[in-house]
């Protein structure tokens, strides 16, 4: 059974595939926050942007099995042009994406992409890997196609990671989900860091920007 908040079409935000068409399947629960406002100051990850809680999201609901969840996501790519591309986040992806779903997504003709904080095992043959580290938690993913750490993070500070396996290494603001001015510090703060550190390139959250889920 597959737990899915929310899945929408519209273009990937961030990181290397930024302004890329993808249908979103968000998948509820995470294991470093319950996503109760009441217990993020005690999470491991306490800055998450993402209501992540239940079904009960655009398009949300639970499914059987794979190939029912894979027909769904299919029916939101609405053209027979391009090679239609899912994104798979959450929520934390990795606490349900299994090989069923991989197969059956690639069955009827996706790439695969998936977020992913990298605490988790993964299931083979996903195309796109991102991985973002939170906090003091074990990274066991250690490579993949793009590292995308959202900075600053006093626990985790991009020289931990500058020596792991991936191809592209992008530093993305910490939206400040209370102190708004203090996201300008953060744009500010990761630009200067990737200037200093040019392994690193700056990730915006575009779809914010421009006003698109
Ligand atoms: C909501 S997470 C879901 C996927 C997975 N749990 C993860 O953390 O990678 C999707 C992406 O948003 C990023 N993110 C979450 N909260 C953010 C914030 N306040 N500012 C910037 N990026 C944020 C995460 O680091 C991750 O790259
Ligand atoms: N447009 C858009 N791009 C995104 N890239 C990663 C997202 C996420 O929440 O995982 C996200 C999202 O929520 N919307
Ligand atoms: S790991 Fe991802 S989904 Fe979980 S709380 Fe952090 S940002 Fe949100
Ligand atoms: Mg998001």
């Amino acid at each position: 059974m597959y737990s899915v908040k929310e899945m929408f079409y519209t273009l990937q935000g961030e990181g290397a595939h930024a302004g890329r068409p993808a249908v979103f399947c968000r998948f509820t629960g995470c294991n470093l926050w319950s996503g109760r406002e009441q217990d993020r100051a005690s999470a491991i990850c306490n800055f998450c942007d993402t209501d992540f809680i239940g079904t009960d999201g655009q398009n949300g609901g639970k499914f059987a099995t794979a190939e029912s969840l894979a027909n769904k996501i299919k029916s939101f790519w609405a053209t027979p042009e391009g090679t239609p591309y899912v994104v798979f986040t959450g929520g934390e992806p990795a606490l349900q994406l299994d090989k069923a779903l991989v197969m059956a997504m690639h069955a009827v003709g996706f790439e695969i992409a998936i977020e992913t904080n990298g605490t988790k095992p993964l299931p083979r043959n996903i195309d796109w890997i991102c991985v973002s580290p939170k906090s003091t938690t074990e990274v066991i993913i250690q490579k993949g196609n793009e590292l995308k750490l959202v900075y600053p993070q006093t626990d985790a500070m991009p020289e931990k990671f500058n020596a792991l396996q991936f191809d592209h290494f992008y530093l993305q603001p910490m939206d400040d989900l209370i102190d708004k001015p203090g996201q300008t510090n953060n744009t500010q703060d990761t630009i200067a860091y990737c200037l200093r550190h040019p392994q690193w390139k700056l990730s915006l959250q575009t779809h914010k920007i421009i006003g698109i889920d």
